[in-house]
């Protein structure tokens, strides 16, 4: 399914954010290794969150869900013994389970994105799992990758930060149930390093102990801990709800979004940061965002690392903004659903926006006249791109379409249906 989104000079109104993936995978994850019932208020729903639902499942979780919670009886240390499992295009879901999967026999992860997740790199961490004593088959260290696990007992492992901090997040949620304790070690930079703190968080609600130092680069992990079955509550999304604000800002608008907590640790709730300091007017109290964007922005210059999943969307907001802007530290980005970089860039570049790459930065000239739309956009099976242009389509002079919108539903399913609800002009069409 295509997208056809029209010039929109206005948007008005509210609307409530989805919930956050990040926290849901995770807490799903957390039910699941505990034994005994848990219970998540308003988990997100979404390809990505559906994908641990049905690899938790597949392991031997119960899952009962109502329009506002989710009750997941979990199967603690001992997953059920499954020879395959799907994570569909969710790079976090992949390797948080490669994690889990070490408690496994013997597990194959298929391949079933091998334009997009396929093509990721998973060397670090099939290198650090190596380390416990797992055997992992893979193509080059991509999909599809098989774990032969069963005899991880904990230990020192080496990993390194510099691609993602998946892998890390990944053997902080296996190490606690090995039998021995562990030391995690790691290596070069932390990238996203901001994420981590998200899972030292949820580890701590399941009642899991981990020493980490201040910087997240060493770690000491008792081994023989459980996870202990608890209520969970999901938080609104940021990276999700950045693209929304981020289309406020470059139209005339009055819009809400209520459920972004003012003090969470997801990184990307830097948007308000950035928005603020491109003098877009707004507010932020009582976990309501207001926007009333004048469509007028001023450039910035931005360390991308610390928001990485609205890096995307900043950059549309930058598209417009009187002078160049520039977001830099932001390699990994290169290492998502395609290339963040190199990919986007181009697909902007049709649009008519005018932006230079670096390796690890963007670099966007401002062109607040507005851009020249008119094409047809390759979304590259990811989610943030079409939600990043779909910002710069509303102020573009002629339509984009943009191809293979579906794929917004990894993380946003109802991006469009919020969007038209606020009255951007954005529509659905059959190829
Ligand atoms: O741990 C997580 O849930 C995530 C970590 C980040 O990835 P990287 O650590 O690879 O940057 C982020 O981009 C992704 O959407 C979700
Ligand atoms: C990169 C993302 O997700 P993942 O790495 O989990 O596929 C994302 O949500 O933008």
């Amino acid at each position: 399914m295509d997208v056809i989104v029209k010039p929109t000079p206005t948007l008005n109104g509210e609307i409530g954010a989805l919930s956050s993936k990040n926290y849901t995978t995770r807490y799903l994850l957390a039910a699941a290794l505990a034994e005994g019932t848990s219970t998540i208020h308003f988990p997100a729903h979404s390809e990505d969150s559906d994908a641990m639902r049905r690899c938790i499942r597949d392991l031997g979780a119960v899952l009962e869900e109502d329009d506002s919670k989710i009750v997941i009886q979990g199967f603690g240390s001992h997953p059920r013994d499954v020879r395959e499992l799907n994570v569909g295009n969710a790079g976090a879901v992949l390797r948080f389970l490669m994690g889990v999967t070490a408690l496994c026999p013997e597990v194959t992860f298929v391949n079933t994105y091998p334009d997009s997740l396929g093509k990721r790199p998973h060397d670090d961490l099939i290198d650090a799992l190596g380390q416990l004593g797992v055997d992992v088959q893979h193509e080059q260290g991509r999909l599809p990758i098989t774990i032969k696990g069963g005899n991880a007992k904990g230990g020192h492992i080496r990993v390194s930060g510099s691609v993602s901090s998946q892998y890390l997040s990944a053997l902080l949620f296996v190490t606690p149930l090995l039998a021995e304790d562990s030391t995690i070690e790691v290596l070069n930079d932390l990238k996203s390093k901001v994420v981590i703190g998200q899972t030292l968080e949820v580890l701590e609600q399941a009642g899991i102990v981990i020493h980490a130092s201040d910087d997240y680069m060493s770690f000491r992990v008792p081994g023989g801990q459980a996870y202990q079955p608890t209520t969970y509550t999901v938080q609104g999304d940021y990276p999700g709800s950045a693209a929304v604000l981020a289309a406020a800002a470059v139209t005339q608008s009055d819009v809400k979004i209520l459920r972004l907590m003012e003090q969470s640790k997801q990184g990307e709730r830097a948007i308000v940061d950035v928005l603020r300091m491109m003098e877009v007017p707004l507010t932020h109290e009582n976990d309501v965002v207001h926007v009333q964007g004048n469509g007028r922005l001023k450039a910035i210059e931005f360390d991308g690392d610390a928001a990485t999943d609205a890096v995307l969307a900043m950059v549309a907001a930058a598209v417009f903004a009187e002078g160049t802007s520039r977001f830099y530290n932001v390699e990994n980005l290169r290492y998502k659903e395609c290339d963040r970089i190199t990919d986007y860039l181009n697909e902007l570049r049709k649009a008519g926006a005018n932006v230079e790459e670096r390796q690890a930065e963007i670099i966007v000239h401002g062109r607040p006249e507005g851009v020249e739309g008119g094409v047809e956009i390759n979304a590259h099976y990811d989610h943030r791109v079409i939600m990043a242009l779909t910002v710069v389509g509303l102020r573009s002079k002629e339509p984009l379409r943009i191809r293979d919108a579906h794929h917004v539903a990894k993380s946003y399913p109802q991006y469009f249906d919020h969007l038209q609800a606020l009255g951007a002009s954005v529509q659905w069409v059959k190829e």
